[in-house]
């Protein structure tokens, strides 16, 4: 076979997905984690995703970053149940960095790839209204949970041919702006859009779980399992709110959820365009498990 013609078996074989998710969100979620790497194949799949008319809707994270830099101011570092600890100085650092930094460098690589791509932070059109998270056993500061997601505002974006790219801070009626942990954020947008799919990327290979003394990524995982795996510990830290994002969304009537390696080149059409696709995809109780 030519090389030629092979190269068009691949496009042939991708048009029932791309017919499938034509006109659709997805949701991604972009991993703090995996910013370190390369990851312009992740930020080509957006924009081909795009191009063929389905609609990625980016949330991304950043926490790395936000620790470094207040490690090197001599800020200390405090996490809850994976959630920062936020004072006033804290809550600047993160704007600074998720805001002033990453969402405008994942916007500028998208558009060096010919995409149209918008950063906005949840502060931005009351894009995400918030509040201080409830119930929480300790006081975390400015740290809040999404109670409304400006929906009509990135529809308006979708349409008019843009990326959205979110940073995930919100802000309620007073002005007072909230760090939000940017997987509740994306489960959030991902159910307020009713998204087709919510893709969280990060860095492992999808989920691990330990059966007959052998540790194995699995590909699928029901909410029964989750329960028990994160009360014997086999999932835990980072691994936790993702889990939880993908039940939110998945109540909220998202169709289907994957965790994937970020890392993976062009782990985003892998999972869009395959049959088998790749990392965990977590269902709902009365689905695989
Ligand atoms: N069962 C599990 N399977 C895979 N990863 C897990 C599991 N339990 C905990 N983790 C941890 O979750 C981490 C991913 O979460 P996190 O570090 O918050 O990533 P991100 O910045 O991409 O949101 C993994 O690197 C891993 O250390
Ligand atoms: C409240 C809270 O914990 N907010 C997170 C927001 C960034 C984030 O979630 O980044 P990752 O997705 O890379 O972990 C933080 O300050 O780290």
């Amino acid at each position: 076979m030519t090389a030629g013609l092979h190269r068009a078996q691949v496009l042939v074989e991708a048009l029932p997905y791309i017919q499938r998710f034509a006109g659709k969100i997805v949701v991604v979620k972009y991993g703090g984690s995996t910013m370190g790497e390369d990851t312009s194949s992740f930020i080509q799949d957006l924009v081909l995703m795009k191009q063929v008319n389905i609609h990625p809707v980016v949330v991304h994270g950043g926490g790395p970053e936000i620790t470094n830099l207040l490690e090197s101011m001599g800020v200390e570092v405090q996490f809850v149940n994976g959630l920062r600890v936020t004072d006033q100085a804290v809550l600047d650092v993160a704007s600074m960095v998720l805001v002033g930094k990453i969402n405008k460098q994942i916007v500028s690589q998208i558009q060096s790839y010919g995409g149209k791509a918008i950063g906005l932070s949840g502060i931005d059109g009351k894009l995400l209204l918030a509040r201080k998270k409830q119930n929480t056993k300790v006081d975390l500061g400015f740290v809040g949970e999404v109670e409304q997601v400006n929906c009509k505002l990135l529809r308006g974006l979708i349409d008019e041919g843009y990326i959205p790219v979110i940073a995930p801070l919100g802000v309620d009626d007073q002005g007072q702006r909230y760090n939000i942990n940017a997987d509740t954020v994306a489960a959030a947008v991902a159910g307020e859009l009713r998204a087709e799919k919510f893709v969280l990327s990060t860095n492992v290979p999808g989920i691990y779980i330990e059966e007959n003394g052998v540790k194995t990524i699995i590909s699928a995982i029901g909410a029964k399992k989750i329960e028990e795996s994160i009360d014997n510990g086999q999932i835990s830290g980072g691994m936790v709110p993702k889990v939880e994002a993908c039940l939110e969304a998945l109540n909220r009537g998202v169709n289907t959820t994957h965790i994937v390696d970020g890392r993976q080149e062009h782990v985003l059409l892998l999972e869009l365009l395959t049959d088998t696709g790749v990392g965990t995809m977590v269902s709902r109780e009365d689905e695989i498990s």
